[in-house]
C-alpha cells in the first residue's frame, strides 16, 4: 500500500480517536485495533510486553466475558494477529472509501485544534487552583533564589483545605501519568512545599500616605503573566494589558496580593536594604507592606540545569520547542518579556532522566501595553528592559532622539536563539564571545555537528540581525515540533512520501514571486498537509498509552503545538525540511534516535558514561546510509 493510502487510513483513524477524545470517552483502546494496521504497515511496532501471544489469547478468552476488560482483550488479540499475518492493502479500502467524504468536508486541522485546546487529558492548564490572599495562610520553607527586585521562598499552606482545586489539578494528573513514585528526597521536599512565593522588595517604606495603590502601581507590571492582573490593576496602571490566559510554558501564578512585610529569618543577611529597618528611613509606615506573588514551584533554572544534567539532542530540541511556544504565545498577545536569560527560564521534572517542562518566568521588565513600540527620546531613558547582553540587536543599537521609538516585537525571539546555544552547548555566545551590538551572523559559533539540521537552521534564523528577516517564533516552533515527529524512521522522508516536498518547494519559489501555489492547489495541497497532521495527532493520542516512552513535557508540547498551529505557518516551516540543497545526512538523523545519541557537553562529547539513554519508540530500527548518502531504516532481527 502506498504511503498516501496509509496516511489517508491514519487520517480516518485519527478522526475516530479525535471524536472519541472529544466526547471524553474512557480510553482509546477500543480504537487501537483499527489504528494498528496503519502503524504496522508503516513499520511501527506498538510497544507492549513481549509476552507470548498464546498467553495473550488465553487471557483474552478468559476475560472476554468480562465487559470491563474487553477493550484490553481485543487489543492483545489484534496485536497478535497483525504481527502474524500479512495484510492485504485492499482490507483498508472500504474504510477509506466510506469515510473519505465525511473527513475532508470538515476542516481537519480545526478539529485537531479543538481537541487539544479543550481536553484536560492533554492540557492540564484547564485546571486551576484558588489560593488565599493573606501571607499568614502560608508557611515558608527553603530560600529558592533572589534577584534585584525580589526574594523567592518555597511555601505551603498552613491549612491545606484553604486550597480550592477546580478540575483535576496538576499533581493529580501527574500522579496518574507517572509510572513510578518519586524516588529522591528532594522530590519529597518539593511536594511538601509545592508553591514558590516571591516577596517583592519595597524600597519605599516611608511612603506612608499613598497606601497600597502605590505598591500596585510600582510593582504591578511583575504580573504581566497573570491573567487576573488585568482586573486587579484596572485603574491603577494605565495601558496595562497582561496575558489574557495561562500557557503551559509561562510561569504559573496562583495569586498575588499586598500584605504586611514578612521578615524571614535570613532577610537581614540577604536583603537588609529592602526591610523597613534600613538605616536611611526617618519615618516608616506603621505597618510596612509589600507585594507577594504565589507561583507554582519549579525545580531548577535553565542556567543550573545545563551544568548539572546530562541531556541529549532530543531533550535539547524538546526544551527549545517549549521556549519557542512561549515566545509565540507572548507575541500573539503583545507581551515582550524583555529579560530572556537562563536564570529566568525555570524547569520542572521529577527524576533526573525526565525531559524537563520549561517555563518563562520573571516578567519584571515586561512590556505589556498592547503595542510593541517604546519611546526612546533620551539616551539615559531606562525603559529598554533587562540585561544589556541579551538585548536584540535592534534594541542594543537603537539611538535616542525626538520621536524615536524601539520595536520589541521580535526581541524575545532573538533572545531565544541565544538560549538555544545554552541548551545545546551550555554557553551563550553573547555573554562572552561576541556582542549583540556588532556581531556578524557569520561569527556565530558552530552548533554541535550531530544536532538535527532543522534545529541548526532554526537557531541561525532566530539570530538574524534584521528583525524582518528573523524567523517568527511560530514558524520556528513548528519546524522543531515537526522534527520531533517519531512516526517512521525519518521525518523528512515521511513528509516527502506524503507529497509535501514538492508542494513546499513550489510554495517557497512562488512566495518570492508574491503568489501562492498552495492557494491555487487549494484542497489537494491542504489535504496532504492534513494527512500529516492527522498522523501526528494519532501518534500523540496513542502516546498516552505509553507514558514511559513519551515524557509528560513532550506530550504537553505536542498538545500546545497542535492547538496553536495554522496551515500558513506550517507551509512556511516546511521550508526547513525541503530546501533544494537540504539533504538528510547520517549525523542529523542520529539525533532522531535518542538511544543512539551520546550525551553531550559543550563540544558535543560525552558528559557521563553511565547515563541511561532515552527510550526509543522504535526500538527495533536502525538508520543506515546507502551509497548515495540517503538514509534508510533497517529493521534489526
Ligand atoms: N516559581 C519558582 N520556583 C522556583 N524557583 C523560583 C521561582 N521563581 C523564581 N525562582 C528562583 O528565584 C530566583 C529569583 O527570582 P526572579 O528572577 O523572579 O527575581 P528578580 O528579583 O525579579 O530577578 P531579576 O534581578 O532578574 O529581576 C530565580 O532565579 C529562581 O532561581
Amino acid at each position: 500500500m502506498s504511503m498516501k493510502k496509509f496516511s489517508e487510513a491514519a487520517s480516518l483513524m485519527a478522526q475516530e480517536l479525535l471524536s472519541l477524545a472529544a466526547s471524553r470517552a474512557k480510553g482509546v483502546s477500543r480504537f487501537l485495533p483499527r489504528i494498528f494496521p496503519t502503524f504496522y504497515k508503516l513499520g511501527v511496532r506498538v510497544p507492549f510486553a513481549k509476552t507470548p501471544p498464546r498467553i495473550f489469547i488465553s487471557v483474552g478468552r478468559l476475560v472476554m466475558r468480562n465487559r470491563f476488560y474487553r477493550p484490553f482483550t481485543t487489543l492483545a488479540m489484534e496485536r497478535h494477529r497483525f504481527n502474524q499475518y500479512n495484510f492485504v492493502a485492499k482490507r483498508f479500502n472500504p474504510l477509506i472509501r466510506r469515510r473519505r467524504v465525511a473527513l475532508f468536508h470538515k476542516d481537519a486541522l480545526d478539529g485537531i485544534k479543538k481537541v487539544f485546546q479543550k481536553n484536560a487529558r492533554y492540557n492540564d492548564d484547564l485546571n486551576s487552583t484558588d489560593l488565599p490572599d493573606q501571607i499568614d495562610a502560608y508557611e515558608f520553607g527553603q530560600f529558592l533564589g533572589q534577584g534585584c527586585n525580589a526574594a523567592v521562598y518555597a511555601a505551603r499552606l498552613v491549612n491545606p483545605e484553604d486550597s480550592l482545586t477546580l478540575g483535576p489539578g496538576f499533581n493529580e494528573v501527574s500522579q496518574v501519568i507517572a509510572s513510578e513514585p518519586p524516588n529522591n528526597r528532594s522530590e519529597f521536599r518539593r511536594q511538601a512545599y509545592p508553591y514558590a512565593v516571591k516577596l517583592m522588595f519595597n524600597f519605599e517604606h516611608d511612603r506612608v500616605s499613598i497606601g497600597d495603590n502605590h505598591l500596585w502601581r510600582s510593582m504591578g507590571t511583575e504580573l504581566a503573566m497573570y491573567p487576573k492582573a488585568a482586573q486587579m490593576l484596572r485603574g491603577r496602571i494605565s495601558d496595562f494589558k497582561p496575558l489574557p490566559k495561562k500557557h503551559p510554558n509561562v510561569v504559573r501564578v496562583h495569586t498575588a496580593f499586598i500584605d504586611s512585610l514578612k521578615v524571614m529569618p535570613d532577610a537581614m543577611e540577604r536583603y537588609p536594604d529592602a526591610l523597613h529597618t534600613a538605616r536611611w528611613y526617618e519615618s516608616i509606615a506603621s505597618e510596612p507592606k509589600t507585594m507577594y506573588i504565589v507561583m507554582r514551584r519549579y525545580r531548577q533554572t535553565l542556567k543550573d540545569y545545563v551544568w548539572t544534567h546530562q541531556r541529549n539532542y532530543w531533550v535539547g530540541r524538546v526544551m527549545l520547542a517549549q521556549l519557542l511556544e512561549a515566545c509565540a504565545f507572548l507575541q500573539d498577545h503583545f507581551v515582550a518579556q524583555r529579560d530572556m536569560k537562563s536564570d529566568n527560564i525555570l524547569l520542572q521534572y521529577d527524576d533526573d532522566e525526565e525531559i524537563p517542562h520549561l517555563v518563562v518566568a520573571d516578567f519584571g521588565c515586561a512590556l505589556a501595553c498592547g503595542s510593541w513600540e517604546v519611546k526612546f527620546e533620551h539616551q539615559d531613558d531606562n525603559n529598554l528592559g533587562g540585561n544589556l547582553k541579551t538585548r536584540a540587536p535592534e534594541v542594543a543599537t537603537a539611538t535616542a532622539g525626538p520621536g524615536k521609538t524601539v520595536n520589541f516585537k521580535m526581541a524575545d525571539t532573538w533572545a531565544a536563539g541565544g538560549l538555544a546555544y545554552e541548551i545545546f552547548t551550555r554557553v551563550n555566545p553573547f555573554y562572552e564571545q561576541i556582542s549583540t551590538v556588532d556581531y556578524l551572523e557569520t561569527e556565530l559559533p558552530q552548533l554541535p555537528k550531530k544536532l538535527h539540521h532543522v534545529a541548526k537552521d532554526v537557531v541561525r534564523d532566530l539570530l538574524r540581525r534584521d528583525p524582518n528577516q528573523r524567523v517568527t517564533p511560530h514558524v520556528a516552533a513548528n519546524a522543531i515540533n515537526l522534527s520531533l515527529f517519531r512516526f517512521g524512521s525519518d521525518v523528512q522522508k515521511l513528509l516527502a512520501d506524503c507529497g509535501l516536498n514538492k508542494l513546499a518547494m513550489l510554495q517557497n519559489l512562488a512566495k518570492t514571486n508574491g503568489s501562492s501555489v498552495i492557494d491555487k492547489l487549494g484542497v489537494t495541497a491542504n489535504r496532504a498537509l492534513d494527512n500529516v497532521m492527522a498522523l501526528l495527532t494519532a501518534e500523540t493520542i496513542t502516546a498516552t498509552l505509553a507514558p514511559q516512552l513519551v515524557s509528560r513535557a513532550e506530550k504537553q508540547l505536542r498538545a500546545t503545538f497542535l492547538s496553536r498551529v495554522t496551515r500558513e505557518d506550517l507551509w512556511t516551516s516546511l521550508h526547513y525540511f525541503f530546501k533544494e540543497t537540504a539533504l538528510v545526512d547520517a549525523d542529523s538523523l542520529a539525533s532522531l534516535a535518542p538511544s543512539n545519541s551520546p550525551f553531550f557537553g559543550s563540544d558535543g562529547s560525552s558528559l557521563e558514561k553511565n547515563s541511561k539513554p532515552l527510550p526509543n519508540i522504535l526500538p527495533n530500527n536502525k538508520y543506515l546510509p546507502d551509497s548515495n548518502g540517503i538514509v534508510h531504516r533497517v529493521r534489526s532481527k
